[in-house]
């Protein structure tokens, strides 16, 4: 069986209260965009008795044996998130069988793309199903929630307005398919941890729900990422790419989560080319 885990976008950021659990209230808009990964789970008898001989990797969990492709993810297979997530429902479920998971990695990390987060909300839904495990909605959410504060969304992969650590989802009706998307990855790995540090926080002065139901051309002064300052402060040159977003016509642009990565918003079509030849972009439909 074969998903494949899309990256979100942040509309607005704002980081509202220091938690006595160390962890952010914040206030924002999940908006699922179609660039992905794909992910593959079979049970390890399945992958045998297609007579292929089964690799062995080392550093892996009993039970579990991971494939990555495409780019380079760091860290040991135990440290990987589609792993965590096999663990956490091995714990409760023994049932499961011996898998193979073949991840192909195309979301680039630390880019405020919540790749990661994906994978493991996937990964999730992918071993409910096809080992027909029955767990309820609401059950999901919660070990999602034990992989990272973004990964809920990933269970709802629907627009949603989040607060809380990021796990209070209110589904909304944003429909931002009439517009297209040039995403902007300047190869700069942002550690989620510090950009928190960095941030003195404060409740918003508009609520993002008023905010996000204002016409795209209305958001340029108003919809804000509390993370923009402080990490363009630390990179210059990001801050470049949001002025370059604007000048070529996007109608908005920011920088997403946590960063690196920045997006415009463009009528739909309307992308221009080989404005960043120096990055990665992806042009993704809304
Ligand atoms: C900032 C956001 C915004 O969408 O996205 P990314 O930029 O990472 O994609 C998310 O809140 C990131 O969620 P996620 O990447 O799952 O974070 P986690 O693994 O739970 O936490 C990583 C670290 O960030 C800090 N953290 C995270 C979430 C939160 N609400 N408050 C925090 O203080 C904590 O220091 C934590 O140790
Ligand atoms: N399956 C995975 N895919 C991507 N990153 C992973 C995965 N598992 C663990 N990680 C770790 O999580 C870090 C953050 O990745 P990701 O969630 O994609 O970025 P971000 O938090 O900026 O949205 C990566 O640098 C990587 O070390």
């Amino acid at each position: 069986m074969i998903l494949f885990p899309n990256c979100k976008i942040n509309l607005g950021l704002h980081i509202t209260r220091k938690r006595p659990d160390g962890y952010h209230d914040l206030e924002t808009v999940f908006y699922p965009l179609p660039l992905r990964d794909a992910l593959e789970i079979v049970s390890s008898q399945e992958f045998r008795a297609g007579n292929l001989a089964a690799p062995i990797y080392a550093g892996q969990p009993e039970g579990m044996e991971l494939i990555l492709s495409g780019l380079p993810v760091k860290g040991e297979p135990a440290d990987n998130l589609c792993v965590k997530a096999w663990q956490l429902l091995k714990k409760d479920y023994p049932q499961l069988p011996p898998v193979q998971l073949h991840l192909h990695k195309a979301i680039p990390m630390g880019a405020g793309l919540g790749g990661g987060s994906s994978d493991a909300a996937f990964t999730l839904h992918l071993l409910n199903n096809k080992f027909k495990l029955g767990i309820p909605a609401e059950k999901l959410l919660d070990y999602a929630l034990q992989l990272g504060s973004d990964c809920p969304f990933f269970i709802i992969n629907q627009p949603c307005i989040a607060t809380g650590r990021g796990e209070l989802l209110q589904s909304i009706p944003l429909d931002l398919s009439a517009w297209s998307f040039l995403l902007v990855y300047p190869e700069v790995h942002i550690n989620t941890g510090w950009a928190f540090e960095q941030i003195r926080p404060a409740p918003p002065e508009k609520p993002i729900s008023e905010v996000i139901g204002q016409p795209v051309s209305a958001w340029k002064d108003t919809l804000i990422n509390d993370f923009e300052a402080p990490v363009c402060h630390l990179h210059p040159a990001l801050g470049h790419i949001k002025e370059t977003l604007y000048e070529a016509g996007a109608v908005y642009a920011s920088m997403t989560g946590s960063g690196s990565s920045f997006y415009g918003i463009f009528p739909a079509g309307e992308v221009p080319a080989g404005l960043f030849p120096a990055y990665k972009c992806y042009t993704l439909k809304g």
